[in-house]
């Protein structure tokens, strides 16, 4: 393991922003911190860097306690949201400033901030000033200069968090590519549940102060610890008092299944690819996601009437987990 929180809480006044959280983040990996506002993201993400102490608990970093230690001596490497650059120091200087504080000879620094700006794909861009640049390229310059130093660990605090919708994907993939050309330790912070399923390796999903559940994003899509983490990480709706994704759903011609509810279609919706049919089930108002093939197929419009079930096939996954779950 590269980074090994154990029993860490903090308190901020009679606030607990972290109450008894435990990690193991493995090394090389791509690790997100996902969690709602004021989870207390951040707060671990500044304890792993050392601009916060913690009340109670460790911090182990490559096998050294670092719990104690200053920031400067914990070897990592952190990029914020609004990434401070050195403004009147040109694209190449800022990368190469923590090379220069430390007295590396010349050549190497040379050296070492080409091959840095070519892996961020900034080379031609080696000789302007930061505001010269645009966000999504602020934020790669922010990338290289974090990486210069080597850092064992990258610590990314919702790094594309100011930029806009398209450069933030553009920059998500990105990111996953260095990663997996350079396989630093990294852990990034961020709220938004798109870009942790997208890009990390394994997600720690935080709330309020507390481990919700930790796996890869596979797992905790489809085995989701509890109702939190199964609303935060995707779309959600009720049959029944069961809460399931609109996509496990199924919609038939009525009469097709004794077991099923039967409903009448309110409302149709298409959002892109995707049909979003939201039927009423008694009181309930239950939304299907449909592909277009499945939606044509049914012939569907408003006051249809249909019968809802989940899935067989995720039914039957769901029954089979318990089975192995419980012995
Ligand atoms: N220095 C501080 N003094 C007082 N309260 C703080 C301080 N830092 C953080 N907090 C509080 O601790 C809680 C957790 O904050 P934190 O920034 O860790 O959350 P977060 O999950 O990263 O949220 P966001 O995504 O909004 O940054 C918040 O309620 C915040 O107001």
């Amino acid at each position: 393991m590269s980074i090994e929180i154990t029993g860490v809480s903090k308190r901020f006044g009679d606030f607990v922003a972290l109450d008894d959280v435990s990690v193991s983040i493995p090394s090389g990996g791509l690790t997100a911190l996902l969690g709602p506002s004021g989870g207390g993201k951040s707060t671990l993400l500044r304890i792993i860097a050392g601009l916060e102490t913690a009340d109670t608990g460790r911090v182990q970093i490559e096998g050294v306690d670092a719990t104690n230690l200053s920031p400067q001596k914990r070897n990592v490497g952190f990029v914020f949201q609004h990434y401070a650059a050195f403004k009147h120091l040109s694209v190449a200087r800022n990368v190469a400033f923590g090379l220069e504080i430390r007295k590396k000879p010349k050549a190497e620094i040379r050296e070492r901030v080409d091959e840095l700006l070519k892996l961020v794909h900034l080379s031609q861009f080696a000789d302007r000033l930061p505001a010269q640049l645009s966000g999504g390229q602020r934020q790669r310059m922010a990338l290289a200069r974090a990486l210069a130093v080597q850092p064992s660990v990258l610590l990314l605090d919702e790094p594309f968090g100011a930029l806009d919708a398209k450069v933030r994907k553009e920059l998500r993939d990105w990111l996953r590519r260095l990663h997996d050309e350079v396989h630093v330790t990294t852990v990034f912070v961020t709220h938004d549940q798109e870009e942790a399923l997208e890009v990390a390796d394994e997600i720690v999903v935080i709330n309020e102060g507390r481990v919700e559940q930790i796996g890869s994003p596979d797992e905790l899509y489809d085995r989701p610890a509890n109702d939190f983490v199964m609303r935060f990480l995707g779309p959600v709706t009720e049959l029944g008092d069961r809460l399931v994704r609109p996509h496990d759903l199924q919609l038939l011609p009525p009469g097709s299944d004794p077991g099923a509810a039967s409903g009448l279609v309110k409302r149709i919706t298409r959002i892109g690819f995707e049909i979003r049919v939201e039927v009423a089930v008694g009181e309930q108002t239950v939304t299907v996601t449909l592909n277009r093939n499945e939606f044509l197929a049914l012939g569907l419009h408003a006051g249809s009437e249909v019968q809802v079930r989940v899935a067989p096939e995720v039914a039957g996954a769901e029954s089979r987990s318990q089975v192995v779950g419980a012995v």
